[in-house]
């Protein structure tokens, strides 16, 4: 069969579980879980693809992640990511649930197209990837092997807008601890150290050399201990930043130039000064690289489907933040468009959670769902593409 008429069998497939799609959605939306503790949602999704007739690996290899296959004879292992971990306080605010129901939807595709097929045409992977907002689950994936055998891999994220190539940065999380020296704030003021006044010094000197960034950087932090009362010089703050760049030695110079804030703001003070790149929120979102021969197909399956994009170059101006798949997109050749759903607010808003769950958004999923399918497919059907995916990737990745 052509490669047409195989995309003709996985929208079919498609639309005949749409319901279920929608429902899988809806369960992820009301039971929005946390990095590393999406334990209902691990079991949804196993459960679905196993009654599906994928062979599922639950936990594998973290708690929350789960590999599920489908093969028919040899040829490329295509890879299709599902995330599904939610934000504090504002649930779906980022629209995992519409991550999942998307990759789910296109591996019902893409296996229809599989069953169907009389030749070799390739195997299918799908991974369930935890804590994509911290925690990096993709970054132990990688790690553990997971993308050993993986010869492409691919995911679609919502957002207010629809790109084929993600314009996504390189990350790096940090906490600073300022320790000073605790006094009574109106008896003896003077023996105390102020470790809320190098935190305050600090955030101010950041925000001074701004000024001096380039547009595409961007530095953003909170204050998470301030002190315990009004009347005792705090002994202790803590910030919490994370400096985001293009690339890995831009961010290494926007890194230098912050931490040199951290610790001049100590020297000022007379505190001492802890810079740590750790736990939950300190490993390294690499930036994506896109690999424009998947990007070009994906778009114009998208486009057959009405999907309008805006010109390339205004795509590489949107900026959705740092994921962890740009560090799967360093081992394997890959693609993370984002699609546009109707929505009040940018991610990460209490708005877009809204719209994460309405049935506008669960019909844009569907088409980002059959346009990774559809996408799979040009790949599985052309040695040709594949050769040049696998050249585009090498060359990419070795500047
Ligand atoms: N180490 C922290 C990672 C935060 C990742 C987060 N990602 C997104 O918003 C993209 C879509 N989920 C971020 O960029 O802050």
């Amino acid at each position: 069969m052509s490669a047409e008429e195989l995309k003709k069998v996985a929208i079919q497939a498609i639309d005949e579980k749409n319901q279920q799609l929608l429902e899988i959605n809806q369960q992820l939306h009301k039971n929005p879980e946390l990095a590393y503790k999406e334990f209902k949602s691990h079991d949804l999704l196993t459960n679905y693809l196993e009654k599906e007739g994928f062979q599922v690996q639950r936990s594998y290899p973290l708690p929350t992640s789960f590999r599920a296959t489908f093969s028919r004879g040899k040829g490329p292992k295509m890879c299709v990511i599902c995330e599904y971990d939610a934000l504090p306080e504002i649930g779906h605010a980022c629209g995992h649930n519409l991550i999942a129901e998307a990759g789910i939807g296109a591996a019902i595709g893409i296996k229809a197209a599989l069953e169907t097929s009389q030749t070799d045409l390739g195997q299918l992977i799908v991974y369930g990837t935890p804590a994509e907002e911290g925690g990096g689950g993709k970054i132990k994936m990688v790690e553990e092997g997971c993308f050993d055998d993986v010869d492409i891999a691919m995911m679609v994220h919502p957002s207010p807008y629809d790109a084929s190539y993600a314009s996504i940065y390189s990350a790096m999380s940090f906490k600073i601890t300022f320790e000073g020296k605790a006094a009574h704030a109106a008896g003896s003021p003077w023996e105390g150290i102020n470790a809320l006044d190098a935190a305050v010094q600090a955030y101010v000197n950041i925000s001074t050399l701004r000024q001096q960034f380039k547009p595409t950087w961007r530095v953003h932090g909170i204050v998470t201990e301030g002190g315990i009362k009004t009347n005792i010089i705090p002994d202790r703050a803590k910030l919490e930043y994370r400096f985001r760049a293009p690339s890995d030695s831009e961010l290494q110079i926007l890194q230098q130039k912050c931490k040199n804030c951290f610790q001049s703001a100590a020297q000022a003070t007379g505190c001492k000064v802890d810079i740590v790149h750790e736990g939950i929120c300190g490993d390294h979102y690499r930036s994506v690289i896109n690999n424009l021969h998947l990007v070009d197909l994906y778009e114009n399956n998208a486009k057959s489907l009405g999907i309008e994009f805006p010109s390339r170059a205004e795509q590489k101006q949107k900026m959705l933040g740092s994921t962890d798949m740009g560090n799967v997109s360093r081992v394997v050749p890959s693609i993370h468009p984002t699609y546009s759903i109707e929505t009040k607010g940018g991610n990460h808003t209490r708005e877009f959670a809204v719209a994460a769950s309405t049935e506008q958004a669960h019909r844009q999923t569907i088409i980002a769902a059959k346009s990774m399918a559809m996408t799979c497919i040009d790949v599985m059907s052309s040695r040709d593409l594949q050769v040049q995916i696998k050249q585009e990737f090498i060359a990419s990745t070795s500047q």
